[in-house]
């Protein structure tokens, strides 16, 4: 279980985060919504070690985050930045190779455990095709799902996704949420994911969490938060709330 408890950020006199208390279970994958500069990315940000929350506390498996050496954080936890990095000269096999490290001993060669994981993690995400390519040579969508393998790769109980759709086409979003979906209900991972797209969200992920100027807003799984009001409260905008004829699930359009 990860507590997030009274977490709060001012940054340059400015309040990114008023005091936020909330959960993230195992098994279960959340969508982190709200409109552009609500906390999103901070949010995640400070639940991933990234930034210091100026009070309150985070916490995995009842230790304390500032506790954790990078390296045991990196066991626990992997993080998809929204920015993703430059990845240098690192061949895309290199690249998701170095989510083995919080597993590997200093200087030590990788194992043949550590090539199993590489291997599964590029298979899962359809990056196989270019496995020997310079990341930098990939097309902005084929980055994303290598990075996403890098993550998968860490073999870690919480996963932290900063819009990882955001450079995907359509097929491979829904691609990607399938597979994260399958990890949760598989392997048991506790996913946060930063998602524009509500209906998305809405047909792969289990709760919500809202943000609105800094503030947890409402927070509820996909019934209680695919409602009118409640989506008006959080976006400021109406919606009209319709019925999925396939999977009955509700979608939501302006
Ligand atoms: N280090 C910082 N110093 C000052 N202000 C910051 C800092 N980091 C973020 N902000 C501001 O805090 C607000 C929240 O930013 P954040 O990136 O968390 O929003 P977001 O919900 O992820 O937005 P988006 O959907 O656009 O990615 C924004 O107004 C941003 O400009």
């Amino acid at each position: 279980m990860m507590y997030i408890n009274k977490l709060s950020l001012i940054r340059q006199k400015k309040v990114l985060l008023q005091p936020i208390s909330f959960k993230i279970k195992p098994k279960k994958l959340y969508a982190l919504i709200g409109h552009n500069g609500s906390g999103k990315s901070s949010l995640i940000k400070a639940m991933a070690g990234e930034m210091t929350p100026t009070q309150g506390d985070i916490l995995i498996n009842e230790h304390n985050l500032k506790d954790f050496s990078a390296k045991a954080l990196a066991q626990n936890l992997a993080y998809l930045p929204q920015n993703l990095p430059d990845a240098g000269a690192f061949t895309v096999y290199e690249l998701v190779m170095l989510g083995r490290y919080p597993h590997q001993k200093w200087l030590q060669k990788p194992s043949a455990q550590d090539h199993e994981h590489v291997n599964k993690a590029i298979t899962l995400t359809q990056v196989e095709a270019f496995r020997d390519r310079q990341v930098s040579t990939l097309s902005g969508g084929e980055r994303a799902r290598v990075w996403l393998a890098m993550c998968l790769a860490q073999q870690t109980e919480f996963l932290l996704l900063d819009e990882p759709l955001a450079a995907l086409d359509v097929v491979y979003q829904v691609e990607v949420l399938k597979l994260i979906r399958q990890l949760v209900d598989q392997r048991g991972l506790g996913v946060v994911i930063i998602l524009h797209d509500l209906n998305l969200a809405a047909r792969f992920c289990d709760e919500f969490i809202a943000l609105k100027q800094g503030q947890l807003c409402h927070m509820g799984d996909v019934p209680s938060t695919m409602q009118k009001e409640v989506l008006q409260s959080i976006f400021g905008v109406d919606f009209t709330l319709l019925t999925h004829p396939d999977t009955n699930h509700k979608v939501a359009v302006i």
